[in-house]
């Protein structure tokens, strides 16, 4: 990212309530136009860090610059309004008493033949065209929110916090409303921090994610790599189902009941955790006992018995025990598979979609 091009810069950015660390040491940079989506569980400190960036919470140390600007450190602590920041909360109510145009219009400085373009301008972004005049219970939930998000583009903020903007609304809507969304942010080049618990919605709307747990953030990188090359196993677990495997590190070596993984790097006689998701797992047939002939890909095939499967809808689950120590595991089979408990069934192990971590002391 060149230097230019950082709209928002955040560094080390630490804050605590009665002594409880909430936000530790957060770093981040968003370029104009990219949206970064802070993600992680109910209580990891991603709204006391958004909130920190829009001037509302104090930080305890770290600075905060927007583009290139100090808005917060040791000497520097402007005030929100002075920030260039937009906000979009979950809750983003609009002022009832006034029309949509005035609410698109609410935080414009500029003349009135000025304003009266650019709500027209955001409106018809928002494919809201012709609504000005109407008032905002005259509109849906998802028309509202498109409002919400025209009022604060506005001013043309360089940088857009959004606080679980689309949890209000219903499923069918949702998906929507997230695209016409991105679509303007990136029209507007607004630099975008969207928190969210979702790993879903953070797949979809990110160019970047930033997984944070307790009050760090663990790992940082496009969707692709953050969800296929997780930092442990609960970045693993967090944006699905995993299967843990164990085994014992010996000579770079693990043996599992999947055949033998190259574990190199870990300690020998420490213990292995090999994590893959349920559709990584493949399934045979058992061929009256005779099994399939695996790829070198897939090592060996373990035998298994099925507890039970259950169709959700756009796939199957799956539940297993495997013969060998029996351990249960889950695979998710696109469609509808839905083999009976009791049946013998193969599975096999996706070797490139495997992560091997060491077992967290
Ligand atoms: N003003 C405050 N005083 C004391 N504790 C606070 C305050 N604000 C937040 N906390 C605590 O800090 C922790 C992190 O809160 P925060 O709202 O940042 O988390 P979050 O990741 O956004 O969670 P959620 O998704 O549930 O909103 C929580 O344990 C919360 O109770």
């Amino acid at each position: 990212m060149s230097q230019s091009s950082v709209r928002l810069e955040i560094q080390h950015l630490s804050r605590a309530f009665g002594g409880v660390p909430v936000v530790s040491d957060v770093s981040l940079t968003i370029a104009a136009g990219q949206v970064t989506c802070l993600l992680g569980p109910s209580g990891c400190g991603k709204s006391t860090t958004l909130r920190m960036i829009a001037g509302v919470e104090r930080p305890d140390s770290g600075s905060i610059r927007i583009d290139g600007r100090p808005v917060f450190d040791a000497r520097t602590n402007l005030p929100p309004e002075a920030r260039s920041v937009g906000l979009i909360f979950q809750d983003f109510a609009l002022f009832p008493h006034l029309t949509v145009a005035q609410n698109v219009a609410f935080g414009l400085k500029t003349d009135r033949e000025a304003k009266a373009r650019r709500v027209d301008e955001l409106l018809e972004r928002v494919n809201l065209p012709g609504f000005g005049p109407k008032h905002p219970h005259q509109l849906s939930g998802g028309e509202q929110q498109r409002v919400a998000l025209a009022r604060a583009l506005a001013p043309r903020p360089k940088v857009m916090l959004m606080d679980e903007p689309f949890s209000g609304l219903d499923n069918r809507l949702r998906d929507g409303i997230r695209d016409t969304t991105l679509e303007v942010l990136k029209e507007e080049g607004a630099a975008v921090l969207l928190v969210t618990h979702e790993p879903d919605e953070a797949l979809r709307m990110g160019d970047e994610i930033a997984l944070m747990r307790g009050g760090h953030i663990v790992q940082t990188g496009a969707p692709y790599n953050v969800y296929n090359a997780p930092v442990d196993r609960a970045a693993a677990a967090f944006f699905s189902d995993i299967n843990v495997i164990r085994g014992v590190s010996r000579g770079a070596l693990t043996e599992t009941p999947f055949g033998s993984f190259l574990t190199p790097g870990h300690a020998d006689g420490g213990t292995v955790e090999i994590v893959i998701r349920p559709q990584h797992l493949k399934i045979d047939l058992d061929r009256a006992g005779r099994g399939p002939s695996p790829t070198p890909m897939d090592g060996t095939a373990a035998r298994g018995t099925v507890i039970r499967a259950r169709f959700l809808g756009r796939e199957s689950l799956v539940e297993l025990a495997l013969d060998e120590g029996g351990q249960r595991l889950t695979a998710s089979v696109p469609g509808v598979f839905l083999p009976k408990p009791g049946t013998v069934l193969w599975l096999m192990i996706r070797r490139d979609r495997c992560f091997v971590f060491p077992h967290p002391a």
